[in-house]
């Protein structure tokens, strides 16, 4: 397919008011694309970028190179030549990536130009665009959304899904069905202020232990055991205590979700920070697990023995998973059958307190009668910290002065409004780290896509976790809001900023 197509039906997808009209747009597109390129369109189409990062900065890309007449560039041939460009390393890296982006440049007409730089620029994002594909889909095959949806859900992704269904027609869904070995994505939650306030919202519940580790998603097939981080990423090797965890639970074949959290000896959460290094490290495997050894605590079962539990509600599977997964390796949890009796209320709240008192963050709601909604940020778990955090996405950082002169330091932060873009909600320098002010300098200094005398603006994609007291009106912002002694916590890699916190979620704090 021409990347010309791609990017006139970016255009007119972005112009079009309807959403009846972009669907059909897209469907439109499905229809001419060969199956094989259909993920490398999706993502386009959405504004990332398969390599998701190129490094190219702003000033190579503004270069003015002149254009083709004729569209001619695949979009194969542009994912390829994107892909040896970010694999550049080693002396002269940077001229030699700035010679093949001309090359690139000079092979693509005006239009497909102001596509490219866009795309590499980041700002083209499109985070409902997802969505819309599924339904441009299901048009283009002629098979009812729902089913495309479960597929994603069940597939992983919206790309492998694509592919089969333009290849081999609606028969290609029946492949998508839960299985031991291919990851599904994680239900997610939204936010409660208060367990109280999540016992109104849910009705008859259970309260869980929020563990402030890493998700974990775990598939044993015999002795055969693989895990799967939030993002789908297999992290296997590194996590060898949760293999043999797996592989002495008394069923063959389990998909389980849970956490990887390092734990004291007095059974307290070690910083998330010692987890994360631990789970992030590839080297010496061994060495780390002997110094920072790992506990799995499982919180939900999908598949046990052949059986997809999926549809299943929340008791059901629980049961499941209690009769698989033997205590310590369970999460905590209790459940509130009555929510409006005071007594149950006030277990709930006792409940909570301890979990807090044990040194965890927080406690998860879930709704009894829920079915796990892989893929879903669901109405039917809600997470409940005292501490208010949002994670927001960094649109543009200052230089630091004094001690942190040469360094990014006061971060612009954002949330994620309706149409995909992002709101500036205020800046913090708090909080951070030397290591994480290094760390962030390099990182904004690649994702930069304009420089000013005061720092950078850069593309809209690194997530962090920010505490802050509450949000206050101001006239500075364009919400009309900002954050009270907002301060950073951590970055949150593994998160896309299509899941950063909304303005909706912001506002919901004001007092
Ligand atoms: N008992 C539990 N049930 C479900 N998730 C849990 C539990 N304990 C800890 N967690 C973690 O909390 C997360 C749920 O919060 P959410 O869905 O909002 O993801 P998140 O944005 O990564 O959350 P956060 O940043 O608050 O950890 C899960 O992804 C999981 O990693």
């Amino acid at each position: 397919m021409l990347l010309s197509d791609v990017a006139r039906t970016s255009q007119e997808v972005a112009q079009a008011a309807a959403r009846s009209r972009k669907v059909e747009l897209l469907a439109r597109l499905f229809r001419m694309t060969e199956p094989a390129q259909a993920p490398i369109v999706i993502t386009y189409l959405a504004g990332r970028l398969p390599q998701r990062r190129i490094g190219v900065g702003w000033s190579t890309l503004a270069e003015r190179v002149p254009a083709a007449a004729e569209p001619r560039l695949d979009v194969a041939e542009v994912d390829a030549a994107l892909g040896r460009i970010a694999a550049i390393t080693g002396k002269g890296a940077q001229g030699e990536r700035r010679r093949q982006v001309r090359e690139l440049m000079s092979a693509a007409t005006e239009e497909e130009q102001r596509f490219l730089l866009a795309l590499i620029g980041g700002e083209l994002r499109q985070g409902a665009l997802d969505a819309l594909a599924v339904e441009g889909l299901a048009a283009a095959a002629d098979v009812p959304a729902p089913e495309v949806r479960r597929a994603v859900m069940l597939g992983g992704t919206l790309g492998a899904v694509a592919e089969a269904l333009l290849a081999r027609g609606p028969g290609a869904l029946a492949d998508f069905q839960l299985e031991v070995g291919r990851p599904v994505l994680p239900m997610l939650a939204h936010t409660a202020k208060s367990v109280e306030e999540a016992l109104d919202r849910l009705g008859p519940c259970a309260i869980e232990e929020k563990l402030d580790g890493i998700r974990v998603q775990v598939h044993r097939a015999g002795e055969t055991v693989r895990i799967y981080t939030r993002t789908l990423d297999e992290i296997t090797s590194r996590l060898p205590e949760v293999v043999s965890a797996a592989r002495q639970l008394p069923a063959d074949r389990l998909v389980l979700d849970g956490e990887v959290i390092a734990l004291g000896a007095d059974g307290r959460p070690k910083p998330f920070q010692e987890t994360a290094g631990r789970v992030g490290s590839r080297l010496d495997v061994a060495g780390a697990q002997a110094a920072l050894p790992l506990s799995p605590v499982f919180f939900d079962l999908l598949s046990v023995d052949g059986r997809d539990l999926l549809a299943l509600p929340t008791t059901q599977r629980h049961a499941e998973l209690a009769r698989v997964v033997p205590e310590p390796l369970r999460v905590r949890r209790l459940v509130a059958d009555d929510p409006g009796d005071p007594e149950t209320r006030e277990a709930a709240k006792d409940f909570t307190a301890a979990t807090l008192a044990r040194g965890h963050e927080g406690v998860l709601v879930k709704a009894l009668d829920a079915p796990y909604s892989a893929g879903r940020r669901g109405a039917s778990w809600l997470k409940v910290k005292p501490v208010h955090t949002l994670d927001l996405v960094v649109l543009a950082a200052e230089w630091g002065h004094g001690r942190r002169t040469g360094k990014l330091s006061n971060l612009h932060l954002g949330a994620r409004r309706p149409d995909g873009g992002f709101a500036m909600l205020g800046k913090t320098f708090k909080g951070m780290t030397d290591v994480m002010l290094d760390w962030q300098t390099d990182r904004l200094r690649e994702l930069a896509v304009r420089t000013e005398p005061w720092g950078v603006v850069v593309r809209p994609e690194l997530v962090v976790e920010i505490a802050f007291d509450g949000v206050q009106r101001s006239t500075r912002y364009p919400e009309g809001v900002t954050l009270r002694f907002a301060r950073v916590l951590r970055y949150r890699e593994d998160k896309p900023p299509e899941e950063a916190d909304t303005v909706e979620t912001v506002l919901g704090f004001r007092a």
